[in-house]
């Protein structure tokens, strides 16, 4: 029986092709695999660069090109009969010797550039890689085929140049060195390209099957029709993940809580949605995939019902949020949910108190510095650290607002209700005592999950990490955490040290969402200094980059809310007409009242309207962020004003910053920015 292996190119071009060719394509497929009367059978290829190559008749003139080694092929790709032998004619196939992972490369394209190195070579004696020599070349894993090419570079241009042409186990060890990286740092971005754990048995150059094996990301073995189908048929992200997404999200087992960051884009939940489908096919225990938002869980949950096909794997998995699971680990306890206190009451509750604070001001010492911190007693207030608080209190200011804070939860208390945060420190509690009770007995596993995995961590409060925390044991795997400080759109600017998770941190530098024009369009507009929280120190946006080109971001200027109005409707229709789905189209302002309008004006069209903050976590191919607008954005009403608390304040511009940029960077495809009157201050200029 042949061992049929799937490249990520495959899916993709059978579904550019016509239906009826589709349906044979993939009969004859199956027939290969199971070998039976009627598979088609390998048929050579004259002229091949590589011996290995050889084409299948999978339909009326269309063939798949394989790579055939033994009992082993791997299905690159199908297409008409003329261009599948072209393709088959030109590819050359190795084995990288330094990870030994599969290497592909256009070996007709390459050739046609030699002449240019050549004759560039020939005009100048520098040499890009004069002082690295062949012996710790090879050991990089360049190929001996591509030796003579490179030592002819003569400089970084050149070797960009050739980037699209090699393979990126050949080019990105290259470029680190031509950046003047030592030896460890171009090892370190080779190693960016391996996705599973480095194999203890030696590579066998020769062994192209082993090396499929240790390349997930170019190959996938299908041992039965079903599994074929699933590959064929199943969205890209769910099958094939690129090297460093795959190596995080399939590592064996983590000795410590893991952190994930990345910019926007860069595949971080899709890491979250694997590490949750592997914990549960290993069968270890119950685990929680926990976000934000309910809008955001539903998400999640669905993208997981694609991944996780089997039943009894998925229902490992309970997909929530934070907020839903306090309320529930408390209704547990108490016999009955419990009542929440809405916005304006605890204004008014503030206001009764009599400190010379306004509410904003009282409502974040409480979260930010009281319950963030869990402090009790008046005396574990007076002497807490008060970061992010610029304001100074003196030790009778201090006995003056923690007395506020006891009139307000006591008055809570007594209208049996609480906040949100309220109910996540009383959950970890609840858990707490659970489980220290019982620590010394044979079985205390009270913890609900066995493994808990978070996306959107960057906005999670201390309390709600405290929670967490207290609803796995500690143990390998308890916590996977993906988040990117730069989006947060809350004001939670916590670390995880500082909440008891000592996490070992792993980064995604590639956004696969984003073309660079409206990544490097985003950088700027995010700017404004690198983002705190999650890890220790501060997390740079330096080294993120994207893999495709696109528009630059449209940013246009009206006189009038009405002209801006009248510019998106006209915008948004020719997007529609242009043939984009509505459900592929997203419309985002700072207000309730723009986010109105433009769903009243846009009703026909039936696009998403939203909030900035109701982007987060989303994706469509095209975005309008409109109402752009010095005095809409930042929202001068979320802002600490200046003389109640400076730092406040520069956290909140920041905070609105984060915001504009989460929704400006959901956008696949084309961005639209509008403004009336002068722009925001945070656009680029
Ligand atoms: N391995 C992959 N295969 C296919 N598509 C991918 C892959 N990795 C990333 N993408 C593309 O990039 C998008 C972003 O992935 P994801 O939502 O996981 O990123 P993220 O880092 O969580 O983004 P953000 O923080 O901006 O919300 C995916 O929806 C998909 O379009």
């Amino acid at each position: 029986m042949p061992r049929l292996a799937i490249s990520p190119e495959f899916p993709v071009e059978l579904s550019a092709l016509a239906q009826p060719v589709r349906r044979d394509v993939v009969v004859a497929a199956r027939r290969f695999l199971q070998n039976v009367a009627g598979a088609p059978h390998p048929e050579r290829v004259r002229g091949a660069r590589d011996p290995r190559v050889a084409t299948l008749r999978l339909a009326d003139r269309h063939r798949g090109v394989v790579v055939k080694q033994r009992d082993v092929y791997w299905l690159l790709t199908v297409l008409p009969d003329a261009e599948a032998w072209a393709y088959a004619q030109r590819h050359r196939f190795g084995v990288n010797s330094a990870l030994g992972v599969v290497e592909m490369w256009d070996a007709v394209a390459l050739d046609r550039v030699r002449p240019a190195v050549r004759r560039s070579a020939e005009a100048s004696r520098t040499r890009l890689f004069a002082d690295i020599c062949d012996t710790d070349l090879a050991e990089l894993g360049v190929d001996s085929r591509f030796l003579p090419l490179v030592r002819q570079i003569t400089d970084q241009l050149t070797l960009e140049a050739l980037e699209p042409l090699l393979p990126p186990t050949q080019y990105e060890p290259l470029a680190a060195l031509a950046r003047g990286e030592s030896m460890t740092g171009a090892w370190r971005e080779l190693e960016n390209c391996r996705p599973l754990a480095a194999d203890p048995e030696p590579i066998n150059l020769e062994d192209f099957g082993a090396a499929l094996q240790r390349s997930p990301d170019r190959a996938v073995f299908t041992d039965s029709p079903r599994e074929l189908n699933r590959v064929l048929d199943a969205p890209g992200w769910c099958v094939f993940l690129h090297p460093p997404q795959y190596r995080m999200a399939y590592w064996e087992s983590y000795q410590q809580p893991t952190l994930v960051t990345g910019g926007a884009g860069t595949g971080k939940t899709l890491v979250a949605l694997h590490r949750s489908a592997y914990l549960a096919r290993r069968g270890t225990g119950q685990i929680l995939l926990v976000t934000f938002s309910q809008g955001l869980s539903s998400e999640l949950a669905a993208r997981l019902d694609l991944l996780v096909e089997d039943e009894v794997t998925r229902k490992r998995i309970e997909v929530g949020n934070v907020d839903r699971l306090a309320h529930r680990i408390v209704s547990e306890a108490e016999g009955r949910p419990p009542s929440l206190v809405g916005a304006t009451e605890l204004t008014a509750l503030w206001e009764e108190t009599e400190t010379g604070h306004s509410p904003a001001f009282l409502l974040r010492e409480w979260e930010q510095v009281v319950l963030a911190q869990n402090l009790q007693t008046l005396d574990e207030y007076l002497s807490a650290p008060r970061p992010g608080r610029s304001v100074e209190l003196t030790g009778e200011e201090r006995t003056a607002v923690w007395h506020a804070i006891e009139h307000v939860t006591e008055q809570l208390r007594e209208r049996g209700k609480r906040t949100l945060l309220q109910l996540a420190s009383e959950a970890s509690v609840l858990l707490g005592q659970t489980t220290g009770d019982l620590l010394e007995e044979a079985e205390p596993k009270r913890e609900p999950y066995r493994h808990i995995v978070v996306d959107e961590a960057q906005d999670l409060h201390p309390a709600q990490w405290r929670l967490l925390r207290a609803a796995v044991p500690y143990a390998r795997d308890d916590l996977f955490i993906v988040g990117d400080p730069h989006q947060r759109i809350f004001d939670t600017r916590v670390t995880l040290s500082a909440v008891g998770i000592d996490a070992i941190q792993q980064r995604l530098q590639v956004s696969y969402r984003l073309p660079q024009e409206i990544l490097s369009w985003g950088v700027r507009l995010r700017g404004g200094g690198p983002a705190d929280g999650l890890v220790s120190g501060v997390q740079e946006l330096y080294g993120l980059r994207a893999t495709r080109h696109g528009p630059r971001p449209m940013v246009r200027a009206y006189d009038s809310p009405e002209g801006e109005l009248t510019g998106l409707i006209a915008q948004v229709g020719q997007w529609v007409r242009d043939g984009v789905p509505p459900q592929e189209i997203a419309v985002a302002a700072r207000t309730a009242g723009l986010v109105r309008n433009a769903r009243a004006a846009l009703r026909e069209l039936g696009v998403r309207v939203t909030t900035l903050h109701g982007m987060k976590g989303l994706e469509f191919r095209r975005v309008a962020v409109i109402g752009v607008t010095d005095g809409i954005v930042p929202d001068p009403d979320a802002l600490t004003p200046v003389g109640e608390d400076p730092a406040a304040r520069a956290h909140d511009l920041q905070r609105e910053r984060g915001l504009l940029y989460v929704a400006c960077t959901r956008a696949t495809e084309l961005l639209y920015v509008s403004h009336s009157g002068r722009a925001s201050p945070f656009l680029p200029t």
